[in-house]
């Protein structure tokens, strides 16, 4: 016999075991067509799994190599670029080759593989066989062989018979998880006051139908999820007139022959920073950080630099806050840019999400718009990418594969020879330190584009309208400034950074608070229909709100701190007429809720927008004159090192959501602290300032800009073995080789030592460069995993970690 060569096939299998982190090989069958990139399922272990062609390559002589079962693809869903991204995500992230493909590929790829039984074609199956009900039920189910044996072991065995008698076999069934193009919405068609009433007599006997109706009464529509309103709750709102159903596409598409906007001249500022950056792209990668103070049209000059992009038939990749991603923004870009406009988040549908990225893959999009995961769209040309807000925590993604969006862009810029925008009006140290170092070039916006003034910022020291009797959570500045606003029919928005009604439930006579049984922090009082609530914001226990206290027995459980409900309360209680909104995780955890009031907020039919930080990303409203800040307070004692950067961005960004267009604005910021350096900082407008300070603070401590910080972190139900699991890792690093390289902080508790009766201990790491540490870490790390996952825990390991605990 001469040695034949055949072709194999190396596939990454999906799934999350450790075992599953390389590639595996299968012969590739005779005849059959199959390129890297493609998805394929393949046998492992006993079952079929979905997995990615990786490499192809030739082998000569017989292998006992399993062959691949099916090839699903006619052509690769990932580019060999997007490979070497998931590979780079491994070695920066500690990832795992499956975890990376799975951050990459949309879930819109995601395949469901299983095997089922089926009646073997062309056997001669015996008549008393066919009758019988099991085989029957197989005939016409389909059921897996599993499915079987849960029922019954004795049918199990009878199947397993009829298999080796030829008269079923198993067979392969791939399912996609395509979902609908278009979404259903449900939109309230009486007025809220209606609604509301209505919710409050369906309130007792049926729940759905109540909270339906009020969540319409709040935000006028939302995208229908139908396991929250089940269309038998549905059909009788709609037969009642209350709500109707509306489907249309999530995401709007730019419809040809629509005009396009005309291009605005550009201030001379803008004019001057698009020269820069367009001789930087000219040279091919590099990276720039434009600082431009809010308001001061970063946006126009992000398209005038996309617009020569895609003049130079490249793509470009614009990444922005989730939280802006709003149709308002998309709209921006498609009045320019039109149907060249790809949008990928999380709001599209599975297969919108597929719609988006294949356009991307063909070629058809030459503007990508997206949040933190676009990063890894397909994109093929890619000349420029723009990583707006630079400075937001939401770019690392917290869960495996915690990589950073920011680095992934300039890496990826980088291979593809484009230039990257970092743009803030609070750029992150970290960045401004890139700046310091000569690895980016910094472009100044100081004005705004209105070429108004920013708006004043006026402190308010809430411990001076105390002591002359001012009991109100508004100071009498702020109530006649809001009254003011409304009267000129212009907007406010009053941000405070805690949501709920209170911030915990306090007993005044021991001091007692009421905290969560499952983890260890306090509970959080929410408003309810049969009053006040305690919820725990981790892991979601909730029970009512007693006053007697479980600790002293004295009746004197009292809320205590405020939250965004209560600043609601207070605003509808002081000024009945007053038309507010809320916005904050509570109100926006709905699907299409969210844009549901900035686009209401914006179209005029609200007075004043409460809300938390989400209030503060890159939002532009026109009319809003008055920004309040009610507590900043909240804000200044985060136990984190990062905690004053991100107060004076919180309050830069919030302050400067005023005044943006046809009004003048004004800034109040409320605390019980004046002198506090963010504050300061904010107040003064004084970016330089704040970063002088800070740095050197970092520099003095040894924090991010000046190392890297690493985060282990073991969570197991039973303490001690949490606990054992640090001790092992910090163990392990303390006698690695690069232990010189590091410096471990001593194992401990995380932040929460206990989430939903888990327990949680960490190891922190600080070093100067992940790669000299990088495989002693990594090391260390899955050695503790391993044992953890055996003994039913969990460990993660987040390198560049932006938080503590
Ligand atoms: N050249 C221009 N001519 C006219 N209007 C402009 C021009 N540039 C920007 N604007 C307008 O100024 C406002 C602020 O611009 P933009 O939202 O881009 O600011 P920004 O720098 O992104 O602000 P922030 O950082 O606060 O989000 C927008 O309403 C925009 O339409
Ligand atoms: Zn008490
Ligand atoms: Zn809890």
């Amino acid at each position: 016999m001469t040695a034949r060569t055949i072709r194999v096939a190396e596939v990454v299998v999906d799934g999350t075991a450790l075992f599953l982190d390389k590639r595996f090989s299968y012969a590739v069958p005779p005849g059959v067509d199959v390129a890297p990139g493609m998805r394929v399922v393949v046998p492992m272990r006993s079952s079929m799994r979905s997995g990615i062609v990786w490499a192809l390559r030739e082998a000569s002589g017989a292998t006992d190599l399993r062959p691949l079962a099916r090839v699903v693809d006619r052509a690769p869903v990932l580019t060999s670029d997007q490979m070497r991204m998931a590979e780079w995500l491994c070695d920066r992230y500690a990832a795992t080759l499956p975890e990376a493909v799975s951050a990459i590929l949309p879930g819109a790829f995601r395949l469901r593989v299983r095997s089922v039984l089926v009646p073997a074609a062309g056997a001669e199956i015996p008549d008393d066989v066919r009758g019988l009900a099991l085989f029957q039920h197989i005939a016409e189910a389909e059921p897996a062989l599993s499915d079987i044996r849960a029922k019954s072991r004795h049918d199990e065995r009878m199947v397993r018979a009829w298999m080796t008698a030829g008269f079923l076999r198993e067979e392969i069934r791939v399912d996609e998880a395509v979902g609908e193009k278009r979404q259903a919405y449900l939109v309230g068609s009486a007025p809220a006051d209606v609604l509301r009433r209505e919710a409050e007599a369906r309130r007792r006997r049926a729940r759905r139908q109540s909270d339906c109706l009020e969540v319409l009464a709040d935000v006028g529509e939302v995208a229908w999820d139908k396991r929250l309103y089940p269309p038998a709750s549905v059909q009788p709102l709609v037969a009642a007139g209350l709500v109707r159903v509306e489907e249309r596409r999530a995401s709007h598409r730019w419809a040809a022959g629509e005009e396009l906007e005309r291009w605005p001249e550009l201030t001379p500022y803008q004019a001057r920073a698009v020269r820069d950056l367009a001789e930087m792209a000219d040279q091919g990668h590099g990276v720039a950080l434009l600082h431009g103070v809010t308001g001061s049209g970063k946006t126009e000059v992000y398209m005038h630099l996309i617009r020569r992009a895609i003049e130079d038939g490249g793509q470009a990749l614009v990444l922005v806050p989730e939280i802006a991603l709003t149709p308002q923004l998309v709209r921006r870009f498609e009045r320019r840019f039109g149907g060249q406009v790809a949008v990928l988040h999380s709001g599209l549908s599975l297969g919108e999400r597929r719609e988006e990225w294949t356009r991307v893959l063909d070629g058809d999009a030459s503007v990508v718009i997206g949040a933190r995961s676009a990063v890894f769209a397909p994109m093929r040309a890619l000349k420029l990418v723009v990583i707006d807000e630079e400075h937001e925590p939401s770019y690392k993604q917290e869960d495996a594969p915690h990589y950073d969006a920011r680095e992934v862009a300039m890496w990826r810029a980088k291979q593809a020879g484009a230039l990257v925008i970092l743009g803030s009006a609070t750029p992150s140290l970290s960045s401004m330190y890139r700046v310091e170092q000569g690895s980016a070039k910094l472009v100044s916006l100081p004005v705004r584009a209105n070429q108004r003034p920013l708006p004043p910022i006026e402190i308010i020291d809430m411990r001076e309208e105390l002591r002359t009797g001012n009991r109100s959570i508004f100071s009498r500045r702020l109530a006649a400034e809001l009254e003011a606003t409304v009267s000129r029919d212009m907007q406010a928005i009053l941000f405070l950074n805690r949501r709920g009604f209170a911030h915990a439930a306090l007993c005044r006579a021991c001091g007692h608070s009421m905290e969560c049984p499952r983890c260890d922090i306090h509970l959080t009082v929410h408003r309810s229909a049969e009053g006040h609530v305690l919820v725990c914001h981790y892991c979601g226990h909730e029970e009512p709100l007693a006053r007697r206290c479980p600790d002293c027995g004295e009746e004197a459980l009292m809320p205590y701190g405020l939250g965004t409900e209560q600043v609601e309360e207070h605003l509808r209680r002081a000024w009945p007429s007053m038309r507010v909104l809320r916005m904050d995780l509570d109100t926006t955890r709905r699907k299409g809720s969210l844009q549901a009031i900035i686009e209401r907020f914006q179209a005029g039919e609200a007075d004043v927008l409460v809300g938390t930080q989400m209030i503060a990303k890159g939002l532009d409203f026109p009319r809003v004159r008055l920004v309040g800040v009610v507590a900043a307070d909240a804000m200044l004692t985060l136990p984190d090192y990062r905690a004053n950067e991100r107060a004076f961005q919180l309050l830069t960004q919030v302050a400067g959501r005023a005044g943006r267009a046809e009004t003048d604005g004004i800034t109040l910021i409320q605390t019980y602290q004046p002198g506090h350096r963010a504050v300061e900082a904010a107040k003064q407008h004084d970016y330089r300032l704040f970063y002088e300070r800070e740095r050197e603070s970092r520099a003095f401590f040894r924090y991010p800009p000046f190392c890297e910080l690493a985060v282990f972190l073991a969570s197991h139900s039973e303490e001690r073995l949490a606990r054992g699991a640090a001790a092992r890792f910090e163990r392990e690093l303390g006698r690695s080789p690069s232990a010189r390289s590091l410096v471990v902080l001593p194992a401990g508790p995380s932040g929460i030592r206990r989430i939903d009766n888990v327990y949680r201990y960490q190891v922190v790491m600080k070093y100067a460069a992940w790669q000299d540490v990088k495989e002693d870490v990594v090391r260390a790390y899955r050695l503790v995993k391993e044992k953890m996952n055996r003994l039913g825990g969990s460990a993660v390991l987040d390198v560049n970690a932006q938080r503590i605990g």
